[in-house]
């Protein structure tokens, strides 16, 4: 068993290209965290650094408490589990498992007994004697996934083990990796860009956006609690509502969020409306789920949300309604470019060394971050509404939504929640 704690790790490629910036991380004794985030957030550099097959370029990486950054693949004590599970081509799955242990020096009988063991335990017994080629996608992955458990690791790594598998396939292992990770007690840390994925495997889960740390907490945690609007729209499995809303507090009676065409208010006894007031007269960025938004009569009491139906779509298990509510939209904040970073904090000679590295010698500089555009667009928006079964609405005409407000999530125009995560 084994913690891992990463602390300002940053990776910058040749080039200048800054693929993990600042990371602080921290793996618990026998825990399953799961990295998640876009396809080339930095998840697999993130990983291979861990791993010691990537120089960490600054900052610390501590494996079960000694200082790492140097140590070779092989001090290191890690099983790392790729995509495609590779095998020895000419080894037998017999043959395959039997390696780790073979290197170790263990004796050809207790070879045989731990092999045959694990093999009935995943499931490929009947496999033992037949090459890489001849096996399944899911079979190949299962012995990749004995080979790294029969090294005796103290750190698992694995990088999307599951993504060339098909949809069954993925639930059936995922749920062994799931028991199988956990019965061993070995720390765990698993790269996906797949939320349902991360959702169902992780003790906790760190979503990472162009090489920017973006939130860690549990399952329940980062979704129900997001610390950032891309973590909440990354894992919103209908395309998350971020609308425009410029914060009022007439008279101070009360918090009112002023999203043009409608309005709703944010009672003084609601927990967030002190922070949200801090804001008055500024723009935020209010994110609402689709499946939050509830039809409701034209008399309805409370706060509503108004529309004229554009588009009814059909899902199969559900329905998405496209209402022209009139509210601007928003884009999800991200991090400034990743090359932009190396800007900040240099100066004179270093600068200049920077933008020919950039090609930008004579074309418009790059902004440091805090200069960069505003996330705000002047696009209005469509309220995307989830149903269960099919709406009474029509196409061109007005619906009205009922806004439960415990239920917003609550952003500064740079994605950060105003009104902090419990974790
Ligand atoms: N050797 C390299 N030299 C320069 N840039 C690199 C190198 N390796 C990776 N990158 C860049 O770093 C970024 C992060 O890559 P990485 O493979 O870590 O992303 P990822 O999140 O694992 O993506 P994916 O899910 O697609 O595998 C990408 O933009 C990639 O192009």
């Amino acid at each position: 068993m084994s913690t891992v704690v990463l602390e300002n790790v940053t990776k910058v490629y040749p080039g200048g290209f800054v693929a993990i910036d600042r990371m602080n991380l921290r793996a618990e004794e026998g825990e399953l965290l799961v990295l998640l985030g876009p396809s080339g957030c930095g998840k697999s550099t993130l990983l291979r650094m861990i791993a010691g097959l990537e120089e960490i370029t600054s900052g610390s990486l501590w494996l079960d408490g000694r200082l790492a950054n140097d140590l070779t693949p092989r001090e290191r004590n890690v099983a790392m589990v790729f995509q495609s599970g590779a095998l020895y081509p000419h080894r037998t799955v017999r043959g395959n498992l039997s390696f780790p242990l073979e290197i170790a020096g263990v004796e050809v009988p207790e070879i045989r007994e731990r092999v045959e063991a694990l093999a009935k335990a995943l499931q490929i017994e009947e496999t033992l004697d037949r090459r890489p080629h001849t096996l399944s996608g899911g079979q190949r992955q299962r012995v990749a996934m004995g080979r790294a458990i029969l090294r005796q690791p103290s750190l698992f790594l694995m990088d999307e083990p599951l993504s060339n598998l098909d949809a069954g396939m993925r639930t059936e292992l995922r749920m062994e990796i799931s028991s199988l990770v956990r019965s061993l007690g070995i720390t765990t840390i698993y790269v996906t860009h797949d939320q349902v994925e991360a959702l169902s495997l992780a003790d906790r889960i760190a979503i990472i956006n162009r090489g920017v740390l973006q939130d860690i907490g549990t399952p329940a945690q980062v979704y129900n609690d997001p610390a950032t609007a891309f973590t909440a729209a990354f894992l919103s499995s209908q395309q998350l509502n971020l609308l425009a809303a410029t914060v009022r507090t007439p008279q101070n009676q009360y918090v009112l969020l002023d999203f043009g065409p409608s309005q709703i208010v944010i009672p003084w006894t609601d927990p967030r409306a002190y922070a949200v007031s801090r804001h008055t007269g500024m723009q935020i960025i209010v994110g609402i789920r689709p499946d939050v938004l509830v039809p409701v009569s034209d008399q309805a009491e409370g706060p509503t949300l108004v529309g004229r139906v554009r588009t009814l779509e059909y899902h199969g298990h559900e329905w998405l309604a496209f209402l022209e509510a009139g509210i601007p939209a928003v884009s999800v904040p991200q991090p400034p470019d990743q090359r932009r970073h190396l800007m900040a904090g240099t100066t004179g000679k270093a600068r200049s060394l920077i933008r020919r590295m950039l090609g930008r010698e004579n074309g418009a500089a790059a902004q440091p971050p805090s200069a960069s555009a505003p996330a705000g667009s002047h696009r209005r928006a469509d309220l995307i509404v989830r149903l269960s079964s099919r709406p009474a609405w029509r196409v061109g005409e007005y619906a009205r939504v009922a806004v439960d407000v415990a239920q917003l999530m609550l952003f500064t125009m740079d994605g950060a929640r105003i009104d902090p995560p419990r974790r």
